[in-house]
């Protein structure tokens, strides 16, 4: 079992398989990078994989892939086949901004991804392509619909922001809703990446909105989920809110990142990292076991966004896979 520093439980792998990404999100990657992970540096899916196995062999139960862009690399559903069946029974897991998804979802739900997380910012053309600077919404709702009838479990992250998209929280919500999905509304994270013009809406905020049309019920969290969930007393429906500005879910944190170059991350929020990528291309499983082991037990407690003071991160959020 892994356990860190702080005596929490560590059971879970965010994988970023790249950094570069199709969209240019203002609160992500508003310009394209001065400049990207060489092409050399980018360790193949077999050295990732080598790493991954320690994982699981270790305890780790969930894997979720992330980027940038996932669905950008190459052959994906060949890593996803990889990983599936080292461990059918793990939970494998996809965040993407679904835009490549009307081609790709049949082949990684073939190759054994069982759930599939999807950006959506917004309902209006106008606006999607405001926040992601490209055309991207047709595209996307086409890449929900094929999710869905592959037989994907499908969740849609939204990241309300103040004058661009915070009209469309129950729109986005509405639109979930009749599809059975659920919707996480993720407080905007400020990060030295983003466009310093955008600002997020505050948890409270966001659950104003959804009270203007609704009677809602806090729940609780499912697990170590960074997301609660609340009910809709008029419906049963429920969605989940992500709001680290509380950061009360940093006590239960389970989860580590590793990077498409073998940077080890034990905090979304801070710089520090560790490089396993020397010691998978070498195979030396000892070594990037005891990399993971010291990565854990300097695991920070908790990240330093605030309800009052708003710390920005120096992270960027297309490197470690949100
Ligand atoms: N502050 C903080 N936010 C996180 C963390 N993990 C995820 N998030 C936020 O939640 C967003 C959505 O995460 P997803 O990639 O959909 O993964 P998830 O929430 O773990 O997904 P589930 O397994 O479906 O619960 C991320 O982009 C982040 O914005 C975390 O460790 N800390
Ligand atoms: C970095 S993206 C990578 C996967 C994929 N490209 C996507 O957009 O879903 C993962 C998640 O991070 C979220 N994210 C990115 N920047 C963020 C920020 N500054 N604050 C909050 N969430 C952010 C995105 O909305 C997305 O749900
Ligand atoms: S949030 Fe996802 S889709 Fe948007 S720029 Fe970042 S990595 Fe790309
Ligand atoms: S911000 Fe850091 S400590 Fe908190 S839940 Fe995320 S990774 Fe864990």
């Amino acid at each position: 079992m892994l356990i860190d520093g702080h005596g929490r439980t560590v059971n879970y792998l965010r994988v970023s398989v790249t950094e570069r990404c199709n969209f240019r999100c203002q609160y992500c990657m508003p310009e394209k990078p001065f400049s990207w992970v060489p092409q050399e540096n980018l360790l193949s899916f077999e050295d990732l994989f080598k790493f991954i196995k320690i994982a699981i062999d270790e305890g780790v139960s969930k894997i979720r892939l992330t980027g940038g862009e996932p669905l950008l690399r190459q052959d994906l559903d060949r890593f996803v086949k990889m990983i599936h069946d080292y461990k059918p029974d793990i939970d494998l897991a996809l965040t993407t901004n679904g835009y490549l998804l009307p081609d790709t979802a049949q082949a990684l739900r073939d190759a054994g991804l069982k759930r599939i997380n999807i950006s959506l910012d917004s309902l209006k053309p106008a606006v999607a392509a405001q926040i992601a600077q490209k055309n991207v919404l047709g595209k996307v709702l086409e890449g929900i619909d094929k999710a869905l009838e592959v037989g994907l479990g499908v969740k849609i992250n939204m990241v309300p922001l103040k004058g661009i998209n915070d009209a469309e929280i129950l729109d986005i919500l509405e639109y979930a809703r009749a599809r059975g999905i659920r919707v996480r509304f993720i407080e905007y994270m400020e990060n030295a990446h983003a466009n310093s013009e955008i600002e997020g809406m505050h948890g409270k905020e966001i659950l104003e909105r959804i009270k203007e049309r609704y009677t809602i019920r806090r729940l609780g969290r499912e697990g170590a989920s960074p997301s609660y969930n609340y009910k809709i007393e008029e419906n049963g429906y429920i969605f989940g809110l992500i709001d680290p500005h509380k950061h009360d879910f940093c006590e239960s944190c389970n989860r580590i990142r590793l990077t498409a170059e073998g940077h080890l991350i034990p905090c979304l929020y801070f710089d520090e990292a560790q490089s396993i990528a020397e010691a998978v291309r070498e195979g030396d499983i000892d070594a990037a076991a005891a990399i993971l082991a010291d990565v854990l037990a300097n695991k920070p407690k908790e990240n330093r966004w605030s309800e009052t003071e708003n710390e920005g991160s120096n992270r960027a959020f297309y490197e470690t896979g949100g």
